[in-house]
């Protein structure tokens, strides 16, 4: 184990020996390394001083929803446009695996919106065993890591799945397979947690974060353990202004602290430059694929954090991002499912694909032993 302490600024990380390729890993067993605080401590661009203009804004953004929506009818002229240029991964399937020729598909999936339809109780967001069956089997063709906002133990109980990367709290929690995966050398796991220095602050927030809301029926303040989660999907929309008043009232002695919006739900973690597009890039080097060229990243989500990661691909230029919406949304996505019973689909089929193309190699490779072994020596 490798423990990477500043003693400074107090950031401490454990890691258990991550795979490959990624370099604070490479330093020797019990040795510290320094981690600037100003390298991972990022501004917070987020207005969380006391006004009622922040009130308002919050406000607002909770009122569109899924805050990167564009107001569209079905089916009109913006919604066919986005569909133009946001293609179903369904109907363009051949185009996406075509472009992966000769790569390591690498998969990354959301889970709530994504692997489970959205549901009022945040604990009951159940996913199906067929989407399980799914994942397991993908799990078996590509190394797969299941990226959420929700802390790491929970969506593991949710998922079930042994073998797959987990990055919990926004990716601020990632470990790797508990059971044997191929793509994992021995008995090589990892586990990193970029911001442990904040789990006392986390606490006390979700504390009082709790205590201050109980007056607005509906609301539910969920622990994420580097984050913490207050919903307001069952909260009657008139009495949103007050709960934003509530969570803004608790942030503002917390300037280490920042707000983002997922769907439905208000998001409170530490300043720290660490999103999921910095987790999937962690996890691509943690599978030995830093600097290839020959990797293709495929990340599947539904909701504004998932865009950190889509963005990452894109910067990369490689493998490419799906959005799961209904609705036409800004996303730095390629492509688009609607919802997880798509998702379903899409996986089921890269399975089928993948099993295809490598008994066709396996003929091939058989055909040529055939050959050869029918030539006169
Ligand atoms: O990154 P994700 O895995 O998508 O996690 C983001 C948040 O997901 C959960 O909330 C969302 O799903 C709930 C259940 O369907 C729904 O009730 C809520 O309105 C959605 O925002 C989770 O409860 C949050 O903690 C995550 O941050």
């Amino acid at each position: 184990m490798v423990n990477i302490a500043d003693s400074k600024s107090g950031i401490n990380m454990e890691i258990t020996m991550a795979i490959s390729g990624f370099s604070p890993a490479a330093a020797p067993p019990g040795t510290y390394i320094s981690i600037p605080k100003k390298k991972l401590l990022q501004n917070n661009n987020l207005d969380i001083s006391s006004s009622n203009s922040r009130t308002n804004t919050w406000v607002d953004s909770m009122r569109a929803s899924s805050p990167t929506r564009i107001k569209s009818s079905p089916f009109s002229d913006d919604q066919n446009s986005w569909m133009v240029q946001h293609p179903s991964a369904l109907n363009v399937f051949d185009e996406i695996t075509s472009a992966s020729k000769g790569k390591q598909i690498v998969m990354f999936l959301d889970y709530d919106g994504t692997l489970s339809p959205i549901v009022d109780d945040p604990d009951r967001a159940f996913m199906s065993d067929a989407m399980r069956a799914t994942v397991r089997k993908l799990a078996r063709y590509f190394p797969t890591a299941i990226v959420s906002g929700r802390c790491r133990d929970k969506v593991y109980s949710f998922v079930r799945l042994a073998e797959l990367y987990y990055a919990g709290s926004h990716g601020m929690d990632i470990k790797g397979p508990s059971k044997g995966s191929k793509y994992t050398k021995g008995s090589q796991a990892v586990l990193f947690q970029p911001a442990s220095e904040f789990l006392p602050m986390i606490d006390e927030v979700y504390k009082a974060l709790l205590e201050v809301t109980k007056s607005t029926p509906g609301s539910r303040v969920e622990n994420n353990k580097f984050c913490v989660s207050v919903h307001f999907r069952c909260v009657d929309e008139k009495r949103w202004n007050e709960l934003a008043r509530q969570v803004g009232s608790v942030l503002e002695g917390y300037p280490d602290l920042r707000l983002t919006q997922g769907r439905k739900v208000l998001e409170i973690r530490p300043t720290i430059k660490w999103d999921k597009g910095k987790a999937l890039e962690f996890l691509l080097e943690s599978l030995g694929y830093a600097n290839c060229t020959d990797v293709f990243p495929v990340y599947i989500g539904d909701d504004r954090t998932d865009e950190d990661a889509f963005k990452v691909l894109r910067e990369r230029g490689q493998g490419f991002g799906i959005l799961v919406s209904k609705a036409p949304k800004e996303t730095n996505a390629s492509y688009s499912l609607q919802e997880p019973s798509e998702v379903m689909a899409f996986l089921r089929r890269l399975v089928s694909w993948k099993k295809m193309s490598l008994r066709r190699q396996f003929r091939m490779r058989r055909r040529v032993e055939e050959i050869k072994m029918s030539l006169p020596h």
